[in-house]
Protein backbone atom coordinates (compact mmCIF):
# COMPACT_ATOMS: atom_id res chain seq x y z
CA UNK A 1 0.00 0.00 0.00
CA UNK A 2 1.60 3.49 -0.92
CA UNK A 3 2.38 5.65 2.17
CA UNK A 4 4.10 8.34 -0.27
CA UNK A 5 3.41 9.70 -3.16
CA UNK A 6 5.05 12.14 -5.28
CA UNK A 7 3.14 13.23 -8.77
CA UNK A 8 5.00 15.69 -11.32
CA UNK A 9 7.27 16.98 -8.38
CA UNK A 10 9.27 19.59 -9.72
CA UNK A 11 11.37 22.65 -8.55
CA UNK A 12 13.39 25.26 -10.43
CA UNK A 13 16.09 27.36 -9.04
CA UNK A 14 16.15 30.28 -11.56
CA UNK A 15 17.02 28.44 -14.88
CA UNK A 16 17.91 25.38 -13.25
CA UNK A 17 15.05 22.41 -13.26
CA UNK A 18 16.91 20.85 -9.71
CA UNK A 19 13.85 18.13 -9.30
CA UNK A 20 11.67 17.83 -13.04
CA UNK A 21 8.76 15.94 -12.96
CA UNK A 22 8.98 13.54 -11.09
CA UNK A 23 6.40 11.07 -9.63
CA UNK A 24 7.18 8.01 -7.42
CA UNK A 25 5.42 5.92 -4.70
CA UNK A 26 6.80 4.77 -1.43
CA UNK A 27 5.13 1.70 0.07
CA UNK A 28 4.23 1.15 3.65
CA UNK A 29 6.81 -1.07 5.37
CA UNK A 30 9.37 -0.51 2.62
CA UNK A 31 13.32 0.48 2.48
CA UNK A 32 12.97 3.04 -0.84
CA UNK A 33 16.67 4.61 -1.90
CA UNK A 34 16.93 7.25 -3.72
CA UNK A 35 20.55 7.74 -5.43
CA UNK A 36 21.94 10.01 -8.48
CA UNK A 37 25.19 11.22 -9.46
CA UNK A 38 26.25 14.94 -7.84
CA UNK A 39 23.63 17.51 -8.58
CA UNK A 40 21.08 14.66 -9.47
CA UNK A 41 18.34 16.54 -7.11
CA UNK A 42 18.51 14.09 -4.58
CA UNK A 43 18.43 16.36 -1.50
CA UNK A 44 16.27 19.01 -3.64
CA UNK A 45 13.22 15.92 -3.71
CA UNK A 46 14.03 15.49 -0.51
CA UNK A 47 13.80 19.30 0.64
CA UNK A 48 10.33 18.94 -1.34
CA UNK A 49 9.08 16.52 0.44
CA UNK A 50 9.70 17.91 4.21
CA UNK A 51 8.28 21.09 3.39
CA UNK A 52 11.81 22.82 3.75
CA UNK A 53 11.44 23.93 -0.16
CA UNK A 54 8.54 24.50 -1.84
CA UNK A 55 7.82 22.81 -5.34
CA UNK A 56 7.96 24.70 -8.07
CA UNK A 57 4.91 22.33 -9.99
CA UNK A 58 3.80 18.75 -8.72
CA UNK A 59 2.27 17.28 -5.44
CA UNK A 60 3.50 15.28 -2.28
CA UNK A 61 0.41 13.26 -0.76
CA UNK A 62 1.22 11.16 2.75
CA UNK A 63 -1.28 8.68 3.31
CA UNK A 64 -3.66 9.99 1.03
CA UNK A 65 -3.37 13.28 1.88
CA UNK A 66 -1.77 16.68 0.20
CA UNK A 67 0.68 17.59 1.80
CA UNK A 68 2.52 19.79 -1.04
CA UNK A 69 2.18 23.35 0.62
CA UNK A 70 3.13 22.27 4.14
CA UNK A 71 5.62 23.78 6.42
CA UNK A 72 8.16 21.48 7.93
CA UNK A 73 6.89 21.70 11.58
CA UNK A 74 3.66 20.79 10.04
CA UNK A 75 4.95 17.70 7.85
CA UNK A 76 6.41 16.16 10.67
CA UNK A 77 2.89 16.51 12.47
CA UNK A 78 2.00 14.49 9.48
CA UNK A 79 4.11 11.43 10.38
CA UNK A 80 7.26 12.10 8.24
CA UNK A 81 10.45 13.05 10.21
CA UNK A 82 14.25 13.30 8.73
CA UNK A 83 17.23 12.71 10.72
CA UNK A 84 19.68 15.60 9.91
CA UNK A 85 22.91 15.49 10.30
CA UNK A 86 24.09 16.18 13.58
CA UNK A 87 22.77 19.86 13.15
CA UNK A 88 20.13 19.44 15.44
CA UNK A 89 22.22 17.83 18.68
CA UNK A 90 22.06 20.39 21.47
CA UNK A 91 25.61 19.56 22.63
CA UNK A 92 25.67 20.97 26.10
CA UNK A 93 22.40 18.98 27.12
CA UNK A 94 22.76 15.32 27.78
CA UNK A 95 21.34 12.67 25.27
CA UNK A 96 17.97 12.31 27.04
CA UNK A 97 17.31 15.91 27.48
CA UNK A 98 17.91 16.18 23.51
CA UNK A 99 16.06 13.61 23.05
CA UNK A 100 12.84 14.35 25.08
CA UNK A 101 12.78 18.15 23.55
CA UNK A 102 12.43 16.65 20.30
CA UNK A 103 9.44 14.42 21.76
CA UNK A 104 8.07 17.48 23.38
CA UNK A 105 8.24 19.57 20.49
CA UNK A 106 6.72 17.17 17.76
CA UNK A 107 3.18 16.34 20.47
CA UNK A 108 3.13 20.03 21.12
CA UNK A 109 4.48 21.99 17.79
CA UNK A 110 5.64 25.54 19.27
CA UNK A 111 5.38 25.11 22.94
CA UNK A 112 2.25 25.76 24.39
CA UNK A 113 1.60 27.60 27.76
CA UNK A 114 -1.03 25.01 28.75
CA UNK A 115 0.94 23.41 32.21
CA UNK A 116 -1.66 20.63 32.97
CA UNK A 117 -1.33 19.15 29.56
CA UNK A 118 1.97 19.35 29.62
CA UNK A 119 2.00 17.73 32.93
CA UNK A 120 0.27 15.21 31.99
CA UNK A 121 1.87 14.47 28.98
CA UNK A 122 5.44 14.53 30.36
CA UNK A 123 5.53 10.61 31.47
CA UNK A 124 4.43 9.76 27.54
CA UNK A 125 7.31 11.69 26.64
CA UNK A 126 9.76 10.05 28.89
CA UNK A 127 8.59 6.32 27.80
CA UNK A 128 9.25 7.64 24.16
CA UNK A 129 12.88 9.16 24.85
CA UNK A 130 13.59 5.58 26.53
CA UNK A 131 12.09 3.61 23.47
CA UNK A 132 13.72 5.43 21.08
CA UNK A 133 17.42 5.72 22.56
CA UNK A 134 16.79 1.87 23.20
CA UNK A 135 16.07 1.44 20.25
CA UNK A 136 19.60 2.49 18.54
CA UNK A 137 21.42 1.58 21.46
CA UNK A 138 22.07 4.90 23.48
CA UNK A 139 19.87 4.32 26.66
CA UNK A 140 23.11 3.39 29.02
CA UNK A 141 24.31 6.77 27.75
CA UNK A 142 21.50 8.75 28.53
CA UNK A 143 22.83 10.88 31.12
CA UNK A 144 26.10 11.71 28.86
CA UNK A 145 26.65 15.26 27.64
CA UNK A 146 25.50 15.02 23.82
CA UNK A 147 28.47 16.73 22.88
CA UNK A 148 31.51 14.28 23.99
CA UNK A 149 29.57 11.27 22.46
CA UNK A 150 31.97 10.11 19.70
CA UNK A 151 31.02 11.02 16.19
CA UNK A 152 29.34 7.43 15.47
CA UNK A 153 26.99 8.18 18.04
CA UNK A 154 26.05 11.29 18.03
CA UNK A 155 24.82 9.67 14.17
CA UNK A 156 22.89 7.49 16.23
CA UNK A 157 21.63 10.20 18.70
CA UNK A 158 20.32 12.05 15.16
CA UNK A 159 18.49 9.08 14.62
CA UNK A 160 17.30 8.90 17.50
CA UNK A 161 15.80 12.72 17.75
CA UNK A 162 14.42 11.84 14.27
CA UNK A 163 12.60 8.90 15.50
CA UNK A 164 11.25 11.24 19.23
CA UNK A 165 8.19 12.29 16.98
CA UNK A 166 7.18 8.62 16.23
CA UNK A 167 7.14 8.84 12.38
CA UNK A 168 5.58 6.66 10.11
CA UNK A 169 7.89 7.30 7.60
CA UNK A 170 11.64 8.46 7.84
CA UNK A 171 14.02 10.24 5.49
CA UNK A 172 17.81 10.14 5.79
CA UNK A 173 19.95 11.95 3.67
CA UNK A 174 23.15 9.93 3.78
CA UNK A 175 23.49 8.66 6.94
CA UNK A 176 26.65 6.97 6.72
CA UNK A 177 28.61 10.34 5.48
CA UNK A 178 31.96 10.49 7.60
CA UNK A 179 31.55 7.32 9.10
CA UNK A 180 34.43 4.48 9.65
CA UNK A 181 34.27 1.43 8.12
CA UNK A 182 33.16 0.02 11.94
CA UNK A 183 30.65 2.74 12.44
CA UNK A 184 28.83 2.26 8.88
CA UNK A 185 27.90 -1.52 9.14
CA UNK A 186 26.53 -0.54 12.35
CA UNK A 187 24.36 1.99 11.08
CA UNK A 188 23.37 -0.32 8.47
CA UNK A 189 22.38 -3.19 10.68
CA UNK A 190 20.55 -0.12 12.84
CA UNK A 191 18.58 0.90 9.82
CA UNK A 192 17.17 -2.90 9.35
CA UNK A 193 16.71 -3.17 12.70
CA UNK A 194 14.53 -0.44 13.21
CA UNK A 195 12.53 -1.08 10.59
CA UNK A 196 11.71 -4.66 11.76
CA UNK A 197 11.38 -3.45 15.58
CA UNK A 198 9.28 -0.31 14.70
CA UNK A 199 7.78 -1.38 11.78
CA UNK A 200 9.25 1.90 10.09
CA UNK A 201 9.23 2.91 5.93
CA UNK A 202 12.73 4.55 5.08
CA UNK A 203 13.52 7.05 1.88
CA UNK A 204 17.20 7.05 1.98
CA UNK A 205 19.50 8.54 0.16
CA UNK A 206 23.19 7.34 0.15
CA UNK A 207 26.12 7.18 -1.87
CA UNK A 208 27.64 4.10 -1.07
CA UNK A 209 26.39 1.09 -3.39
CA UNK A 210 27.10 -1.72 -1.74
CA UNK A 211 24.67 -0.37 1.95
CA UNK A 212 22.12 0.44 -1.11
CA UNK A 213 21.90 -2.83 -2.79
CA UNK A 214 21.97 -4.68 0.29
CA UNK A 215 19.19 -2.60 1.80
CA UNK A 216 16.65 -1.59 -0.36
CA UNK A 217 13.62 -3.10 -1.82
CA UNK A 218 13.53 -0.27 -4.75
CA UNK A 219 15.59 2.13 -5.97
CA UNK A 220 14.61 5.78 -7.17
CA UNK A 221 17.75 6.62 -9.95
CA UNK A 222 18.03 10.52 -10.26
CA UNK A 223 20.12 12.12 -12.96
CA UNK A 224 20.16 15.75 -14.05
CA UNK A 225 16.65 16.11 -11.83
CA UNK A 226 14.82 13.25 -14.19
CA UNK A 227 14.23 9.69 -13.32
CA UNK A 228 15.92 7.39 -15.20
CA UNK A 229 15.02 4.14 -13.77
CA UNK A 230 13.09 3.16 -10.59
CA UNK A 231 12.96 -0.70 -9.96
CA UNK A 232 14.55 -3.58 -7.66
CA UNK A 233 18.30 -3.42 -6.85
CA UNK A 234 19.11 -6.07 -10.01
CA UNK A 235 16.56 -3.79 -12.41
CA UNK A 236 18.54 -0.57 -11.68
CA UNK A 237 21.61 -2.46 -11.50
CA UNK A 238 20.99 -3.99 -16.09
CA UNK A 239 19.36 -0.68 -16.76
CA UNK A 240 21.59 1.21 -19.64
CA UNK A 241 20.74 4.34 -18.50
CA UNK A 242 22.17 3.91 -15.02
CA UNK A 243 24.90 2.56 -16.76
CA UNK A 244 25.51 5.32 -18.53
CA UNK A 245 24.89 8.15 -16.42
CA UNK A 246 27.45 6.71 -13.73
CA UNK A 247 30.27 5.84 -16.64
CA UNK A 248 33.32 7.06 -15.27
CA UNK A 249 31.89 7.64 -11.90
CA UNK A 250 30.74 5.10 -9.00
CA UNK A 251 30.56 1.54 -10.52
CA UNK A 252 27.78 -0.58 -10.09
N1 LIG B 1 19.23 26.50 -2.90
C1 LIG B 1 19.69 26.31 -4.15
N2 LIG B 1 19.80 27.33 -5.00
C2 LIG B 1 20.26 27.15 -6.26
N3 LIG B 1 20.59 25.95 -6.77
C3 LIG B 1 20.50 24.88 -5.95
C4 LIG B 1 20.04 25.00 -4.61
N4 LIG B 1 20.04 23.77 -4.05
C5 LIG B 1 20.49 22.92 -4.99
N5 LIG B 1 20.76 23.58 -6.14
C6 LIG B 1 21.22 22.97 -7.40
O1 LIG B 1 20.28 21.99 -7.76
C7 LIG B 1 20.93 20.85 -8.31
C8 LIG B 1 20.57 19.62 -7.50
O2 LIG B 1 21.19 19.72 -6.22
P1 LIG B 1 20.97 18.65 -5.06
O3 LIG B 1 21.75 19.11 -3.89
O4 LIG B 1 19.54 18.38 -4.89
O5 LIG B 1 21.66 17.37 -5.71
P2 LIG B 1 22.11 16.03 -5.00
O6 LIG B 1 21.72 14.93 -5.92
O7 LIG B 1 21.59 15.96 -3.62
O8 LIG B 1 23.69 16.21 -5.02
P3 LIG B 1 24.83 15.64 -4.04
O9 LIG B 1 24.87 14.17 -4.25
O10 LIG B 1 26.05 16.32 -4.56
O11 LIG B 1 24.46 16.05 -2.64
C9 LIG B 1 22.42 21.17 -8.31
O12 LIG B 1 22.76 21.65 -9.59
C10 LIG B 1 22.55 22.25 -7.27
O13 LIG B 1 23.63 23.10 -7.55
Amino acid sequence: MTLLRTDGLTKQFGGLVAVDEVSFEVDRGETRAVIGPNGAGKSTLINCITGALEPTAGTVEFDDTDITTLSPHETVQTGISKSFQTASIFPGMTVRENVEIAALAAEHGSFEFNFLKRLSGFSAVHETADEMMNSVGLLGDADVEAGSLPYGDKRRLEIAIALASEPELLLMDEPTAGMSPDETADTVDLVEQLQEDLGLTILIVEHDMEIIFRIADRILVLNRGQVIADGTPEEVQQSERVQEAYLGGVEL
